[in-house]
């Protein structure tokens, strides 16, 4: 097994008892009743000058162990939201990175940047919970899915006014995600079977994408080398986890990520065209 079957199973464990908890037909109704969905499509395309962030909150990772004592994940967001972040990540996974639904509520509260909810999507009724809990984004792993499963939890995403983050690793993937209409592909350049990551994956499936789909670089960004290489490569936006929770100064971490991002821009924009 796999790690990422692995979470996957108990992914699938622990919504049973929330399923009974809160039947979908109620989940519908706390839908109904959220905020109107936050436009994350636009946030992550910026203004055009260089690149725009997701900033997570991850306590812990299979791949890492323990990375932060978040005791207040709102307290968090704002500094990321004052750092200058375009949407906030929040894992609301339990069993491995050590999330929850209740972090997910306390920054809705707290932010008003759209947010991602980051799990593991096998299910419609995590769709709905994410928007009965105030996300605008979530996140769709092809490696998790059949084509059918995509292009259903694509369509009810849109539905229900979200937009979808679909994650890819392959090319293969990459035209799976393509051929089921995502606006917004990510390539996840730690291989969630292995948990190895390798940044030469990003620019030759970045290259693959068509215009118009924002492209966001996922995992492994630790300094501005990292964000100036995926910004050269093709990265719209980055996802960043672990140099965020890690680091005293947020907020500082993300503005020197932006400028590294805005400056390979520039340097692309001079370079001669053969
Ligand atoms: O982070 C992990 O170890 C991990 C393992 C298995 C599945 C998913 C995993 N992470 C989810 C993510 O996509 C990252 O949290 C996100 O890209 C940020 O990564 P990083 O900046 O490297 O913390």
């Amino acid at each position: 097994m796999s790690v990422l079957d692995d979470i996957i199973a108990g992914v699938r464990e622990d919504l049973a008892p929330r399923v009974e908890a809160r039947p979908l037909e109620q989940l519908r109704d706390d839908a109904a009743a959220a905020p109107a969905p936050r436009d994350a499509y636009a946030a992550l395309s910026g203004d055009g000058s260089g690149i725009t962030l997701i900033a997570e909150v991850k306590r812990r990772s299979p791949s890492k162990g323990a990375l932060a004592d978040i005791a207040d994940p709102a307290a968090l967001a704002v500094r990321y939201e004052t750092g200058g972040a375009a949407v906030v990540s929040v894992l609301t996974e339990q069993r491995r990175f050590g999330g929850s639904l209740a972090d997910l509520d306390s920054v809705r509260a707290a932010v008003d940047l759209p947010l991602l909810r980051k799990d593991f999507t096998v299910d419609e009724y995590q769709i709905w919970e994410a928007r009965a809990h105030g996300a605008d984004l979530i996140l769709l792993i092809v490696a998790a899915l059949t084509d059918e499963e995509l292009a259903g939890f694509l369509a009810l995403t849109h539905e229900l006014g979200m937009n979808a983050l679909v994650e890819t690793h392959t090319d293969v993937e990459v035209e799976r995600a393509v051929a089921v209409g995502a606006r917004i592909i990510g390539i996840n350049v730690r291989n969630l079977k292995t948990l190895d990551i390798d940044r030469s994956v990003f620019g030759p499936l970045a290259g693959g994408i068509p215009a118009g789909t924002l492209i966001v670089a996922e995992s492994g960004v630790r300094d501005v080398a990292d964000v100036e290489r995926f910004a050269s490569d093709g990265a719209d936006a980055i996802l960043v986890g672990e140099a965020l929770v890690r680091h005293d100064n947020p907020e500082d971490t993300i503005a020197a990520f932006l400028n590294a991002g805005r400056s390979a821009r520039l340097v692309d924009q001079d370079q001669p065209t053969a």
